[in-house]
């Protein structure tokens, strides 16, 4: 679904990470890691097309959506046709106060297609029923929890069927329950619709109860420091940082 190829991120003289690469499989929740500050909404970015890399490039579902050498990556309508098939959900990413969530869901839909209205309410009702939220279709964003925002927004960023979703910190703000039961619903869609998720977390009992692959980025390193079963990094690693992290243990 992508392969990151000896990428690298860099703001002015700054290097954020260099010589990073891995791959991320058809129907895996991938979830990036590691402390504030390492550049995993950098690396993110860099992944949905955002940025262009200082060096190296990124392949999603088989084209180069982002390289160094800007004239490799895909173009124009290309461009926008592969960006189509990405769904994101970032931080900030706010829903519109003044639309119901049926109305924000079905945005993007507007947006992308020529469907006729009653087509496109259909699918926004769909996508809320996907997330648990049927009820609140009618409702406006302020007058949810937190957690009910963050189902919404997923069902917004699955508006357009997406094979490919990305997750930036979505359990963050989230009391312990409401994020567990957010991690339960990121592994029923991956399972019941074979989505590929790429999610960014630092919250270790997120990793540990929906990343089937992790890699963990780190600051001083400016890269990767260890990639693989999160679940395995926690048991076998060595590595003091990456100890540190999965056992809560001061490095
Ligand atoms: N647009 C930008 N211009 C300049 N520096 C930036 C920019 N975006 C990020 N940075 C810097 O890059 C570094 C990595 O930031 P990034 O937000 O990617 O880290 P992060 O791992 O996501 O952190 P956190 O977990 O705190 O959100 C930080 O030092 C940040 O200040």
């Amino acid at each position: 679904m992508i392969r990151v190829r000896d990428l690298a991120a860099r703001f002015g003289e700054r290097t954020i990470f260099e010589h990073v690469s891995f791959e991320v499989r058809r129907g895996e929740v991938f979830v990036i890691l590691g402390g504030s500050g390492c550049g995993k909404s950098t690396l993110l970015k860099l992944m949905v097309g955002l940025y262009e890399p200082a060096a190296g490039s990124v392949e999603v579902l088989g084209r180069v959506l982002a390289a160094a050498e800007g004239d490799r990556a895909v173009a124009g309508r290309e461009r926008r046709a592969l960006l189509r098939r990405i769904g994101v959900m970032w931080q900030s990413g706010a829903l519109f106060g003044s639309m119901t969530l049926a109305e924000n869901v079905e945005l993007p839909i507007e947006e992308h297609t020529d469907l006729p209205r009653e087509a496109r309410a259909l699918l926004a009702r769909a996508k809320l029923g996907l997330v648990g939220l049927s009820e609140a279709a009618e409702r406006l964003p302020a007058e949810l929890s937190g957690g009910m925002v963050k189902r919404a927004g997923i069902a917004r960023a699955m508006a357009l069927d997406p094979p490919l979703l990305f997750l930036d910190e979505p359990s963050a703000g989230l009391d312990p329950i409401t994020s567990a039961g957010l991690d339960r619903l990121i592994r029923e869609l991956a399972r019941d619709l074979g989505t590929t998720f790429v999610v960014v977390t630092h919250e270790l009992q997120s990793i540990l109860a929906i990343g089937d692959r992790c890699i963990m980025l780190d600051r001083e390193a400016k890269g990767v420091i260890a990639e693989g079963d999160p679940r395995r990094l926690r048991e076998e690693s060595t590595h003091p940082t990456v100890r540190a992290f999965f056992r809560r243990e001061a490095a």
